[in-house]
């Protein structure tokens, strides 16, 4: 299947400092993606680049097959909703939808018309009298309505209740099944994209920790308790993402393509939220052995 996005040592910077570096990735076709990290991770920026907003400072990266925005054909198969939900305050929900279709050449007039009459939006309404979670379900319709290949999201649900969050989602969820696109969608909230992604990306201080299909992930991912233990003697192919002490007990989570033999180990399986928070953890964990290393 073709990748939908592609990058190879892809890195920016804002003045010295990098927001985004060594960024490896490659994202078959037909996927719901999830980005997640903390706030400042580098979400918004990998994002960017994708839609051709930003140029790397480093690397290189590809959409769909070409550089981010090369082309206006390729604009076209790309669907971006920003962070800060972009409509005009000026113009109303109708002239939305009619810029839309005057600006997107496989725009899908009556799937927009329909949404905006379920969401209860008013055609004759200003963008700027909306409230919060309105304008971002306005610039989401318009998102959807363009019938992108890939769509690119970046906090879709943030200003959502939860109720219209779990509505949108399923929503999302049910257009790509009938319109077969992909979505890369970023969020804080793991318990958002647990519900709708099939693969994840976790970024955390500008660095992507982990990213891969989530069935494979779970599949490879294990939480082991038992007796206290050094990580340094567990068996070379389990990689310890995060370890927990106490004075008689060991907790890891480690990665490992094999199966687990020793049986002072209780072995379970993780959720993704679980393996989202081990690969912070191991973040965290790392700067602190870094600034003790720093300070010996
Ligand atoms: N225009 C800019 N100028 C300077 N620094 C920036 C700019 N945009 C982002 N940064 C910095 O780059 C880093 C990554 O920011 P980015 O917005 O990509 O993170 P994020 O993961 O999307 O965060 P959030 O979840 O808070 O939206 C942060 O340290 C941020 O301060």
């Amino acid at each position: 299947m073709n990748a939908v996005l592609q990058a190879q040592a892809l890195g920016r910077k804002y003045g010295r400092r990098w927001a985004l570096r060594e960024c490896t990735i490659d994202i078959p076709a037909g996927h719901v993606v999830g980005l997640v990290g903390p706030n400042g991770a580098g979400k918004t920026t990998l994002l960017k680049l994708a839609g051709g907003q930003l140029h790397p400072s480093a690397g290189g990266i590809t959409v769909l097959g070409d550089r981010p925005a090369a082309t206006p054909a390729q604009l076209a198969r790309i669907g971006f909703v920003a962070q800060d939900t972009p409509v005009y305050p000026g113009l109303t929900v109708a002239e939305h939808l009619r810029l839309g279709a005057r600006l997107n050449p496989r725009w899908d007039a009556a799937a927009a018309r329909e949404r905006v009459a379920r969401l209860g939006l008013v055609p004759a309404h200003r963008a700027g009298r909306l409230s919060g979670g309105q304008r971002a379900q306005l610039a989401l319709t318009l998102g959807l309505a363009k019938r992108p290949e890939l769509l690119i999201l970046d906090e879709p649900v943030a200003s959502l209740d939860p109720l219209a969050r779990r509505e949108f989602l399923q929503g999302l969820m049910e257009a790509t099944v009938e319109h077969e696109f992909s979505v890369v969608l970023s969020s804080h909230l793991v318990s958002d994209l647990e519900r709708v992604c099939d693969f994840l990306i976790v970024l955390v201080d500008s660095r992507v920790q982990v990213a891969g299909e989530v069935d494979d992930l779970l599949a490879t991912h294990h939480r082991l308790t038992g007796p206290r233990r050094d990580p340094d003697r567990l068996p070379a192919g389990q990689h310890v993402i995060s370890a927990r002490h106490t004075e008689r007990q060991s907790t890891f989570i480690i990665r490992t393509d094999g199966p687990i033999h020793d049986p002072a180990w209780t072995v379970s399986r993780l959720s993704l939220e679980d393996l989202v928070l081990a690969y912070m953890d191991k973040r965290t964990a790392d700067h602190r052995r870094v600034a003790l290393e720093v300070r010996r």
